[in-house]
């Protein structure tokens, strides 16, 4: 940022990076709180824009569970449509999908309540079940989000299965790394902003387990030097900058 208001404080959430996501691929995203996991997927999305730089995507990223711009005040279901038609759905695909998406959400008879009297679990699951109906090319993921039940968690892995494998690509952010194994075949680590490890899963895992490890014994500079001897030995990935370039498709 050039020239900061006055008063204000300029957060580098995400340094340059350079990823290239290819379709088929199941991509993890890990890291401590604060490391840029959630900046990057809202980048991705096109939730904020990116001080500098490109992101390319070939078609619109759906994120799930956040993309859906709903408002309080109307109905669950008024909501089912106002959101589907904001991902770019006809009102034909809406009537098609409609059934499904409140099954899928779970809230049976609560669907015809204001949403502004929905907890926040019950908000998420409707968003979930939402933008998981838009069969996306690229999905992203973002584990935070999760505020379901353990019902839920169950019926929302189901559906973000069947989206997997029928997603061109998909980004997840997860602490949990048992879940980043078996999801996705390659993971980047990112860390304060940068990103330290892009490689498969299970090597990227193992080394971040090694790192946090060391924290957590306390011994900061051993973490440090391993992060930074990992962060040195990927330094053959090209760096470049990233913006977002949306091609939309129209309804
Ligand atoms: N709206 C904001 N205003 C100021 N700083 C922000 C904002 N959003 C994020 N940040 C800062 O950007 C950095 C990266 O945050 P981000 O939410 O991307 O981290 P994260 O890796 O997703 O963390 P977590 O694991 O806790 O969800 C943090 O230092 C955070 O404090």
């Amino acid at each position: 940022m050039l020239n900061p208001l006055p008063n204000t404080v300029t957060v580098h959430a995400l340094n340059e990076l350079s990823l290239v996501v290819n379709r088929g691929e199941s991509v993890g995203v890990i890291g401590r709180n604060g490391s840029g996991k959630s900046t990057l997927m809202k980048l991705v999305s096109g939730q904020i824009r990116p001080t500098s730089g490109a992101i390319h995507a070939s078609s619109t990223p759906i994120m799930l569970g956040v993309n859906a711009a709903l408002v309080p005040e109307l109905s669950g279901d008024q909501n089912v449509v106002l959101g589907c038609l904001a991902m770019g759905l006809t009102h034909a695909e809406i009537a098609e999908r409609f059934d499904e998406i409140v099954e899928v959400s779970g809230l049976e008879k609560s669907i015809h309540l204001p949403m502004k009297s929905y907890s926040s679990g019950m908000g998420s699951r409707l968003r979930f079940a939402i933008a998981a109906c838009a069969n996306p090319e690229i999905l992203l993921v973002d584990e935070a989000l999760n505020t379901g039940d353990a019902q839920f968690a169950a019926r929302s892995k189901r559906r973000m299965d069947e989206l997997r494998s029928e997603a061109g690509c998909v980004l997840l952010v997860s602490h949990s790394l048992e879940t980043i194994k078996d999801m996705t075949s390659r993971t980047v680590w990112l860390d304060k902003g940068d990103l330290i490890m892009d490689g498969p899963s299970k090597e990227v895992t193992k080394a971040y387990m090694k790192f946090t490890k060391e924290l957590s014994k306390g011994n900061n500079i051993t973490a440090a030097n391993f992060r930074a001897e990992v962060q040195s030995s990927q330094a053959n990935v090209s760096i470049v900058d990233i913006s977002r370039q949306n091609t939309r498709s129209a309804g």
